[in-house]
Order: structure tokens, then C-alpha cells, then sequence
């Protein structure tokens, strides 16, 4: 679709896209959300992580106009979501947590289906339905029938469908289940694509490594409760998990330099070495103090080849696993 695949005029900002302000949801004695407050800056990849029945699923159907909370607020923009749903849906795309049954269709048919659904004018589908399926890579695919494609296909032609009414805002959710490591890898460059284009992606899931990779602010909720928000850096620093930095020297001959240097650095911890000529720690500051140690390094004349801080993705899901245990414990 011509307006939908041209990169997104908007310039990037900090301004919030949904504003969540005091939800709860009750489904009979079940508190499935409680005063959840939560902003989600416009053009992020926002991911909501949480163990089965925390709440996310609620939460996304609540943004998406499909659920009303049972009290508080949710504003897309300037529209209150329970007071206009129509313009909601049409600002946002929706991808539920199961395939649901597919009819007789093809691929091509089945988007075209749902561009119907939207409103979209005949004349209209057809292109946007060969630029989506371009998008998610189901070019090939497009006069197969749908119940013929693998999990991953079925997955992406789902997000395409999400997609067919051009929303500023996805909400996924649990694409990544069920998917092998590549398919996963698929999904993660789609979103980026997504992003590039001026979308603003909420990804629920409840492994928090599926999500740390690929998103730019996390929140994690547990019984229905929101438990932190944020920056992924922000949220690792402020759960006490360090980020790694990985240092790759040109021999063995000054490792023992390097580490007794960095003994020194007070945001460095837990210092390895290894053979070939690396040298792994444990950081915990922020980007600033990193580059005053790599500049440190390189004017003492230390033959770094590589620097390479890496998000805690592993010390997150270590955090993310106490947070969770202790809140069943409660
Ligand atoms: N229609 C419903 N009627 C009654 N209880 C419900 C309903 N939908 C969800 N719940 C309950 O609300 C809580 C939150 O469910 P929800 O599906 O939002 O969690 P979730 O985090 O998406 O879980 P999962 O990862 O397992 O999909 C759970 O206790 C669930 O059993």
C-alpha cells in the first residue's frame, strides 16, 4: 500500500501515543488488572512481559476497543477509547494471541477479506494487499491457501492483517510463540521495519528474552499489577541488572594490564578472562561512563580491537524470574 510503505514523515519524539491511567478490569471475582498507570511514548517498541494471566491480554484488548475496563482511563491520542471505539479501531491494529479458524481462502483473499472489513474501497485492495504481502515477506505465498502455511507464515500474514488499515499504533499479542529461532529473528526485523515507518508497537509476551532484544521500553506486570516501566537500560539499571561489556584485545600479551585496570573503574564487577583475548565484566553505569573507559583505554595505548556493551537480556531475565516468583509467593 503506496502511503502505508513510504517511510513516516513524523518526527521522532518523546510524546506519549496511550496514556493508561488508573485501570482495573474485574471479570467477576477475578481482578485481572488493578490501577494500572502506565504512558507509552509515540514510536516505541513497547513490550509488555508477564506470566500467563498477568493481565496482558486484558490490557491489549482494552487499547484495542474490544474490552471496557471496569473503571479508570485509557486516552489514544486526544480520544478517550471507551467514548469513541470506532476512530480507536481505525487507529489501531490488533493481533490476537490464537490463529483463530481460517475459511477457504488464500492468502490474497484473506487480507482482501479484511480490508473489506475495514471499509477500504474496492478499487483500493488489491494494491494494498500485494504491498502487505510484500511487507511480511508472503509474496510467494500469495495464492497458497492459508491453512497450508507454517506457523511463522500464518503468523505474519495475521500482522499483515493487523496492518491492512494502515493503524499508528500495533498491538501484538505473543507473536513470537510457538515460532523456531529464525522465524523469531524474522518477526524481530519485521517490527524494526514497523518502527521505521512511524508505528508505535506494544509486543506482550511472557518470556522477557523474546522481548529485551527487541524493544525499546518494557513494562512488567504480575497479578493484574504493574510492577516497573520503562527504558530497557533504564529498567535492567534500576532492577540491579548490569549490562555486560565485552573486550576483545589484539593478543594475550596485555590482558593482565587491561584487567588490572579495570579493577580500578568502579562501574566494572566481576572481571573474566579468557584465551582469546577477550575479557568479560559486568557494568553498571550509564553510556557516558562507558565511553570514558573505552577513551581511557584507547589513550593508554591498550590494543583494544572491540568494545561491546550488551543489554542484560540474561541478568534481566534472572530479575524478571525473581520479581515473578516472589509476587506468586505473595
Ligand atoms: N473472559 C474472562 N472471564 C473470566 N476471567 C478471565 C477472562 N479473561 C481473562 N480472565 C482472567 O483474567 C486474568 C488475566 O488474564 P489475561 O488473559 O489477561 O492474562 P495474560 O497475561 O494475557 O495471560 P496469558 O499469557 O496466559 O495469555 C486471568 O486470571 C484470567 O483467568
Amino acid at each position: 500500500m503506496q502511503n502505508m510503505v513510504a517511510p513516516s514523515t513524523k518526527a521522532p519524539t518523546t510524546e506519549s501515543i496511550i496514556k493508561i491511567q488508573n485501570v482495573s478490569k474485574r471479570y467477576h471475582n477475578t481482578h485481572a488488572l488493578r490501577d494500572i498507570n502506565l504512558e507509552i511514548p509515540r514510536g516505541t517498541i513497547y513490550g509488555l512481559i508477564g506470566p500467563n494471566g498477568a493481565g496482558k491480554t486484558t490490557l491489549l484488548r482494552i487499547l484495542a476497543a474490544l474490552l471496557t475496563p471496569s473503571s479508570g482511563q485509557v486516552w489514544i491520542e486526544e480520544q478517550e477509547v471507551t467514548r469513541t471505539p470506532s476512530i480507536i479501531q481505525r487507529k489501531v491494529g490488533y493481533m490476537p494471541d490464537f490463529f483463530g479458524v481460517y475459511p477457504d481462502l488464500t492468502s490474497a483473499e484473506y487480507l482482501e477479506f479484511y480490508a473489506g472489513i475495514h471499509g477500504i474501497p474496492r478499487q483500493k485492495r488489491a494494491g494494498i494487499v500485494t504491498d502487505l504481502l510484500e511487507l511480511v515477506e508472503l509474496s510467494s505465498k500469495r495464492e497458497a491457501m492459508v491453512e497450508t502455511l507454517s506457523r511463522g507464515m500464518k503468523q505474519r500474514l495475521c500482522l499483515a492483517r493487523a496492518l491492512v488499515h494502515d493503524p499508528d499504533i500495533l498491538l501484538l499479542d505473543e507473536p513470537a510463540s510457538g515460532l523456531d529461532p529464525r522465524a523469531r529473528v524474522e518477526l524481530r526485523e519485521l517490527v524494526r521495519t514497523l518502527q521505521g515507518m512511524g508505528k508505535t508497537i506494544l509486543i506482550s509476551s511472557h518470556i522477557l528474552l523474546e522481548l529485551a532484544e527487541m524493544c525499546t521500553d518494557i513494562a512488567i506486570i504480575q497479578n493484574g499489577q504493574l510492577v516497573i516501566a520503562g527504558d530497557v537500560e533504564r529498567v535492567t539499571h534500576q532492577l540491579g541488572g548490569a549490562r555486560q561489556v565485552e573486550i576483545r584485545l589484539l593478543d594475550n600479551m596485555r590482558i593482565g594490564d587491561v584487567v588490572a585496570h579495570l579493577e580500578n573503574v568502579a562501574d566494572i564487577h566481576n572481571i573474566t578472562t579468557n584465551e582469546d583475548r577477550l575479557i568479560q565484566a559486568e557494568f553498571s553505569g550509564d553510556d557516558e561512563t562507558l565511553h570514558h573507559i573505552l577513551a581511557a583505554l584507547i589513550t593508554q595505548g591498550y590494543p583494544v580491537v572491540s568494545f561491546a556493551p550488551r543489554s542484560g537480556g540474561g541478568r534481566l531475565e534472572e530479575v524478571f524470574m525473581n520479581i515473578t516468583e516472589r509476587g506468586n509467593q505473595a
